[in-house]
């Protein structure tokens, strides 16, 4: 049994949407939207076509190179989340406008990036639309605009692979860990697993019914409203039984404001993520 997570799900269609969203993000960190525009059938495509595509051998062409943040990652080069000693049990491929895009592959993942995009323009509308005068005047342009054209704006597809029982002890599919962007935009994968750590320190499954987009506060959001939204630790557990022997498939997009967007007295979104990208590589 997992503990309540407190996150509300909530219709797009519903005309309270952009509050009830709002304050989930604010009570939980994590908000679910139900009857979005983003079409179901658009994401499944995205898991087979990828799932297909880390199952063969053409993804090494694309392997991410040093200092390169676009392409395939191994899991051998899998990340090390912050404070953890043990790699995750995945591999990913990092999309970017301007980056490598596997020429195998339909344009599915580039068509889910714009229009995610877009809905996440419209989501930080009701988030900014929900906060109070007080943090709002913090922020050093609408929420929405600092994300517009962003070319740091990420889409990951990741693969988690089925379990051999030969993993490291102790190694987890996604090791406890805070996003480092504004908000993460995630339809519900394929597979569960996905946990958020609660206010009172309890692991509790996000709801996740296929076909519901999962959104969560980065630390760049918690930066820029001086703590008025909070970045919420999250993983992804290994399952147990038949789960362990399927793939999991899930693609979040990291809303990334533009490198100059002043974040907060102290930083700008460029310094702010370089600094980030430092703690949790080459470890
Ligand atoms: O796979 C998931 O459900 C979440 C992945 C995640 O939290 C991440 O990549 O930052
Ligand atoms: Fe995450």
């Amino acid at each position: 049994m997992s503990a309540a997570s407190g996150v509300a799900a909530v219709s797009y269609l519903d005309p309270a949407a952009p509050a009830l969203f709002a304050d989930s993000l604010r009570r939980t960190g994590f908000g679910v939207i139900r009857d979005h525009p983003i079409p179901q059938a658009l994401v499944e495509e995205i898991y087979a076509e990828w799932l297909a595509f880390f199952d063969s051998d053409a993804k090494h062409a694309y392997a991410s190179g040093a200092g390169s943040h676009d392409g395939f990652f191994s899991p051998s080069v899998s990340e090390i989340a912050k404070g953890n000693s043990k790699r995750d049990l995945k591999e990913f491929f990092h999309i970017f406008p301007w980056g490598r895009y596997p020429a195998e592959l339909s344009d599915a993942a580039r068509r889910y990036y714009d229009l995610a995009s877009a809905l996440a323009g419209e989501l930080l509308s009701w988030v900014e639309a929900n906060t109070p005068p007080d943090v709002r005047d913090r922020f050093s342009m609408p929420l929405a605009r600092m994300i517009e054209g962003s070319p740091d704006t990420l889409l990951r597809v990741l693969r988690y692979p089925p379990l051999t029982g030969e993993e490291e002890p102790g190694a987890v599919r996604a090791a406890a860990h805070e996003d480092i962007n504004l908000l993460t935009v995630l339809p519900a994968s394929n597979e569960r697993g996905l946990q958020l750590l609660t206010k009172k320190g309890e692991w509790a499954d996000v709801p996740s019914d296929f076909g519901s987009l999962v959104i969560n506060v980065g630390d760049m959001l918690q930066e820029a409203s001086g703590g008025y939204y909070t970045s919420t630790t999250h993983r992804v557990v290994n399952p147990a039984g038949e789960g362990a022997r399927r793939s999991r498939v899930s693609i979040p997009l990291f809303l990334q404001p533009r490198a100059d967007v002043v974040l907060s007295a102290r930083y700008t979104a460029g310094a702010y993520l370089d600094e980030r990208l430092r703690e949790i590589r080459g470890r």
